[in-house]
């Protein structure tokens, strides 16, 4: 078997177009969706990343602004930079790019920015909410990831889903979205005895590691679905945590890096934003 490759570039370019079309309505009743990006220092990576998110915005119609902040700042003067931005009307959707340097606390920074404008769903609230299933920004990868799953037609109720890695902002969350779309979920991590053993029973395996092809064909069952979301350059090279050639060859879908889960990291931030702007409404 050859697995589909799932083109999340296609699906990412598909939700950015619907949503110039939402945009262009909310600009109809007087509301330009806005996001402002926060990047601090100069991480190559987090760069791209930001370059990204201010060519979508212009891709679907959003304004947006991005604040440099010098990687030397203090903690205290970043917060006061967020609060300016909470306070602001014209500032519907806000995010901190991450990682933040060393000496600055990312936990106190993401629990500054306003629930209402948190488009990342990184803040407390809206992990709280997400948990006990309320209404919440979802964060972005893990909702991207969900949006893969059913724009592939995948099935998830009745499935078993293993998750590998258990970070804030991809493991848990994803973890949490497959449980609410009533998939069996299991969580393993970089501490899991006997990893093969777990990820080999799942119909839908969600990879978030970070490390590089850790995921061979050994570790797949026939005719899984395989989400890769490693962004890891290795030997000069961009992989994700799943052994791509190996693992197509077994697989029934797979997410190729690059051009898997990493565009819609991007389009759902869109997604997010343009949904902000219509609750804050102004
Ligand atoms: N505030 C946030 N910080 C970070 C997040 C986040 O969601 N919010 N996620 C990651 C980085 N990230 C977005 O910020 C991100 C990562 C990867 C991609 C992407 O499109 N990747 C491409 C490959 C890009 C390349 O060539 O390097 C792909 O997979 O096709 C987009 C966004 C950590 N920080």
């Amino acid at each position: 078997m050859t697995a589909t490759i799932i083109d999340g570039k296609a699906i990412a370019q598909a939700v950015k177009r619907n949503l110039k079309g939402e945009a262009d309505q909310l600009k109809g009743k007087g509301v330009i969706p806005s996001l402002t990006v926060v990047l601090v220092g100069n991480h190559p990576a987090s760069e791209s990343y930001v370059k990204g998110k201010i060519r979508a915005s212009e891709e679907v119609g959003i304004n947006s602004q991005l604040i440099r902040l010098e990687s030397s700042i203090s903690e205290r003067a970043l917060l006061d930079q967020i609060e300016q931005l909470n306070a602001d009307p014209s500032v519907h959707g806000i995010l901190v790019q991450l990682p933040l340097p060393d000496h600055i606390n990312p936990d106190r920074v993401i629990a500054t920015i306003s629930p209402a404008k948190d488009v990342d769903g990184f803040t407390p609230i809206n992990v709280g909410n997400l948990v006990i299933g309320q209404e919440a920004f979802l964060p972005c990868t893990p909702f991207g990831i969900m949006e893969l799953l059913k724009q592939s037609g995948t099935e998830i109720a009745g499935k078993h889903a293993v998750v590998v890695g258990r970070s804030n902002i991809v493991g848990k969350p994803i973890s949490l979205l497959l449980q609410r779309a009533d998939a069996t979920v299991t969580m393993c991590h970089s501490r899991t005895v006997d990893l093969a053993s777990y990820t080999r029973q799942a119909d839908i395996l969600i990879a978030a590691v970070g490390r590089p092809e850790m995921l061979t064909r050994e570790h797949v069952k026939p005719g899984a679905v395989v989400i890769d979301v490693g962004v890891n350059r290795h030997h000069g090279k961009l992989v994700g945590d799943v052994k791509f050639d190996e693992v197509k060859e077994i697989a029934s879908a797979i997410t190729p890096v690059p051009g898997g889960v990493g565009p819609m990291t991007i389009a759902m931030l869109m997604r997010n934003t343009v949904e902000a702007a219509k609750r804050i409404g102004k």
